[in-house]
């Protein structure tokens, strides 16, 4: 059935003819902003797009730092596409699987959930992000006991360009699943997911102060001590903020106050790091070690507790994020850490004795389990093996697309630093709206990450390297170069899988909106 313009034009959102990332880093005007709120509006949409020859580009929240989401045709945005359509309790009382439209926020699914007693087994560092966004791009929170987030994904319906509904999972086309399950949104629209969630559960947590060579002395025993580990790294005050937490069920118990967390401390940072962008630039690092005291004090605490807290799930897995922000983060074996900070440091102090750049803190360090046992492993034989930490998959499958490094299989035997994926994730405020510098200190944090066999988070503002030049030389600071000229190399035969299957069910490119950032990185 053809589809007119006037049914497209009446899906489109009269106030909202903009899209913009959430750090303001990007913009575009879309020709059209369409919010539609059924599958029969999303098949009319494809319908037409074939129709008028234009490309479709999806968002959730818009949270993805890069440019990935930007075009000049039609976009859709599924805010009003957002139900929790059905729960399906296990005999074993020990998860439920949850149908959800797939433009639901995390936020929102979290309430839901826990109107009914349940919550998601493992979150980023925020909840703002849609349940479709948040698996495209490999989102991960940092915990050797959990892989991706999507690893809670029993199976995804996909929209495709041929007008079809599709829903596949580990057991129903595996190879699109693993296509699916981070597809960067250039295979069709994912309409609905089922996510495995667990009983509600309380997060105990210990956030102690430690040395940075205290922390590298202890990296061996450090990441698997606790179901959730995290660390942000202070290079100028050469300290950590160690955070780790388990599952528990006892009573709430708030953590202690934060400097930033008020108004006056957050304008007070935030107007420090502005005089030292804009104005004096060497004030940097007294900046950051004024902040690190009055925020956290001043000596170790490692090893003495640290500071408790018991909180729900949510609120403890989430943190505060701070100011809009660059943010380049990549992952490569959590076994090379040690060099790999170390190199990252010297870096930093030598740039900041010159002058050359200064960077801002943390530094967030994470990690996550992402090894895979063999395909027919079922997600039952891990839960069944489970006893209680980490994670009841809702599958096992390493999306074609995954950036962790390949690694040896431990889900539920002893886990060790040899299974398990470094996150490290340089952070660059923008105070008051303000660019700081990036290029510099981005070109050299990458060639330390690619030396030691990293690959950059899909979402995030990496600069790359340059097909045709060697030099690498972006022609604005910071700006994306892109991973075609490696990304064969980089993602092998899964990758070769990925485009096979991404031209196949849309040979005509429907889903190629926001073209220069996949042409870019080499991913059509
Ligand atoms: C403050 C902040 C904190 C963050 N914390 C973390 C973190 O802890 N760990 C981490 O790994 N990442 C983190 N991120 C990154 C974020 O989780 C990802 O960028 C995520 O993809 C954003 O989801 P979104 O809903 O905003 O999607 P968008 O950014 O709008 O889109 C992301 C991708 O998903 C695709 N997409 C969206 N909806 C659909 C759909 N229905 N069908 C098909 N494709 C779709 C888009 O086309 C695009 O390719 C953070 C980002 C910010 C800004
Ligand atoms: O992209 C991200 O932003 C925050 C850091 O501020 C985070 O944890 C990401 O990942």
């Amino acid at each position: 059935m053809a589809a007119s313009m006037e049914d497209v034009r009446v899906l489109a959102s009269p106030a909202r003819t903009t899209h913009h990332t959430w750090a303001l880093t990007f913009f575009c005007r879309p020709e059209l902003y369409l919010q539609p709120s059924s599958i029969e509006q999303l098949q009319t949409i494809v319908r037409a797009a074939h129709q008028f020859k234009k490309t479709v580009t999806v968002t959730g929240a818009g949270h993805s730092p890069s440019d990935i989401t930007m075009t000049k045709d039609w976009l859709i945005n599924l805010d009003d596409f957002d139900n929790v359509l059905s729960f399906s309790r296990h005999e074993s009382g020990l998860f439920t699987d949850v149908r959800v439209e797939a433009g639901i926020r995390i936020y929102q699914l979290n309430a839901v959930l826990a109107s009914r007693g349940l919550a998601l087994q493992n979150l980023g560092s925020i909840s703002d992000q849609s349940v479709a966004g948040i698996i495209s791009t490999g989102t991960h929170g940092s915990s050797a006991y959990h892989g991706l987030i999507s690893q809670q994904i029993v199976d995804i319906t996909l929209l495709l360009a041929s007008g079809d509904l599709l829903t596949v999972s580990p057991t129903v086309q595996p190879d699109l699943f693993r296509a699916a399950i981070l597809s960067l949104g250039k295979l069709g629209i994912i309409t609905h997911v089922t996510v495995r969630a667990i009983p509600s559960f309380t997060v105990h947590s210990f956030q102690e102060i430690v040395d940075f060579d205290k922390l590298l002395e202890d990296w061996d025993t450090v990441w698997t001590s606790k179901e959730y580990v995290r660390v942000w790294w202070f290079p100028y005050s050469r300290k950590c903020i160690l955070w780790r937490a388990q599952k528990s069920g006892k009573s709430l118990s708030a953590p202690r106050e934060s400097f930033y967390g008020t108004w006056l401390g957050r304008k007070l940072y935030e107007l420090l790091l502005w005089f030292a962008t804009r104005i004096y630039k060497r004030a940097m690092p007294a900046v950051e070690r004024f902040v690190f005291r009055r925020q956290y004090g001043w000596q170790s605490t490692y090893g003495q507790g640290g500071s408790e807290a018991v909180q729900n799930s949510v609120e403890a897995l989430n943190m505060d994020c701070l100011f809009r922000q660059f943010v380049n983060e990549w992952a490569l074996p959590l076994k090379h850490g040690v060099e790999v900070l170390k190199q990252v440091d010297q870096a930093v102090t030598k740039a900041a004795e010159s002058g050359a750049y200064y960077v801002h803190a943390p530094i967030e360090v994470r990690c996550s389990n992402c090894s895979y046992p063999n395909e027919e492993t079922t997600p039952f034989e891990i839960i069944e093996k489970s006893g209680g930490i980490g994670a009841l998959p809702g599958n096992t499958l390493r999306p074609l697309l995954d950036y962790s490094p390949v690694v040896p299989y431990a889900y539920t035997e002893p886990i060790s630093n040899e299974n398990l994926t470094l996150y490290l994730n340089a952070t660059m405020y923008r105070p008051f709206g303000h660019d700081p510098p990036i290029g510099q200190w981005y070109r050299e944090f990458e060639d330390i990450m690619v030396a030691y066999s990293g690959k950059p988070h899909w979402a995030k503002n990496f600069i790359g390297k340059s097909p045709e030049k060697t030099t690498d030389v972006p022609s604005k600071d910071g700006e994306m170069i892109g991973l075609a000229n490696v990304f064969d190399s980089w993602y092998g035969e899964d990758g070769t899988k990925y485009k096979a299957i991404r031209l196949k069910l849309d040979p005509e490119g429907i889903f190629l909106g926001g073209k220069e950032w996949a042409v870019r990185n080499g991913v059509i």
